[in-house]
């Protein structure tokens, strides 16, 4: 008989309640070591609350959690810290003003023993250099203020510091939203390197590209319900797309014919407090205009200062060619703006 390879994880009939509020309905989730598993669903479909629950931030209300095949408890994030499990936030948790191996030692120093309990630096920066060789990265890199380095390193720095706790399974919850392309490539190859050793990756992501390119399989959850497991590379992404919102995709971006119409609305020159370039654009009736660039390029920011929630440093606004004056949101609801803002963090 063929054996199949055994479970790192597998969690089984968990549900989760809010009060009345049924979030987990029995999701059943099985993670094999060495495998990039993608976690996908719509906002709310229960991805993070089944994600808390194995890091010990929630208790489950019901089901089993078997790790290497045994049964456990993870009451708290020491729980599943012990077990192996590390999860990489987007908010990263480092001190910018230590350096590399300081950081990824943090909280677990290693002592020289004796009486004075000094700490051994030695151990620690070579223990740290040989973390991040494992991930492809110099192991000068260990000496360097973490502070100095960009948000991709920095985030290497946070797998680093995984590997020093022996995780078997790395949680990487949109690691990918802060970083540029470059860093990105870096990412990918770094969790090639994570599975070739044998770390399981759990990964939350949107980015369907993204989910082709590093997924071996794919869990689809859809209002708190498991939808199904696929293997990665042999389904199309309409299919998860399907699975996901729970309707057929006929319909995705239905063919128009459309001609815009006159310029609506024109910013001119607008200093938004955090950038260092004003913004010009224009928008045309029946227009959508996407404004793109990485977390902290001030994107919100923009938005806020047109419809006058934040005060801009300079700059005009236009529409239908007549400057408006917007120094509150009232102000710019009066003008005819509306302002549909991001989803708040519970
Ligand atoms: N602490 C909490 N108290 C009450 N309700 C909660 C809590 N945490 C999550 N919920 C609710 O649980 C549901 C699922 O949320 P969850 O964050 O797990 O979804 P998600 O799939 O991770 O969504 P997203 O992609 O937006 O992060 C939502 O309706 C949310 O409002």
């Amino acid at each position: 008989m063929v054996t199949s390879v055994e479970s790192l994880l597998e969690m089984k009939n968990i549900k989760k309640s809010f009060n009345q509020n049924h979030v987990l309905k029995g999701i059943d989730f099985e993670v094999k070591p060495g495998e990039v598993h993608v976690l996908l669903g719509e906002n709310g479909a229960g991805k993070s609350t089944l994600i808390k629950i194995l890091t010990g931030a929630y208790y489950k209300d019901f089901g089993e959690i078997f790790w290497e095949g045994k049964p456990v408890q993870v009451h708290n994030p020491v729980d599943a810290m012990k077990l192996g499990i590390a999860t990489i936030y987007q908010e990263l948790n480092v001190i910018p003003e230590l350096k590399v191996y300081e950081n990824i030692f943090l909280g677990r120093e290693i002592k020289l023993g004796g009486k004075m309990s000094l700490l051994n630096y030695k151990k620690m920066r070579k223990e740290a250099e040989r973390c991040l060789e494992l991930l492809g990265q110099s192991p000068e890199l260990a000496d360097k203020q973490l502070g100095e380095l960009g948000i991709g390193q920095q985030q290497l720095v946070e797998i680093a510091k995984a590997l020093a706790l022996d995780a078997k399974l790395i949680i990487m919850d949109e690691p990918t939203s802060s970083l540029s392309s470059t860093e990105v490539e870096q990412l990918y190859l770094c969790v090639e390197q994570l599975k070739a050793k044998g770390i399981a990756i759990v990964f939350i992501s949107h980015r369907l590209e993204e989910i082709r390119r590093m997924g071996d399989r794919i869990t689809i959850l859809r209002d708190g319900f498991k939808i199904s497991t696929l293997p990665v590379k042999t389904t199309e992404t309409d299919y998860w797309i399907e699975l996901m919102v729970g309707r057929a995709l006929e319909e995705k971006f239905p063919k128009q014919s459309f001609t815009l119409g006159k310029e609506g609305f024109r910013v001119e020159d607008l200093l938004v407090e955090g950038t260092s370039e004003p913004v010009n654009f224009t928008i045309r009736y029946g227009e959508i205009v996407g404004i793109s660039g990485l977390v902290g390029a001030g994107r919100t920011e923009l938005a806020r200062a047109i419809f006058g929630a934040d005060k801009c440093q300079f700059g005009k606004i236009f529409i239908d060619g007549i400057q408006v004056q917007i120094k509150s949101p009232r102000d710019a609801i009066n003008a005819g703006i509306a302002f549909i803002t991001e989803r708040q963090e519970k």
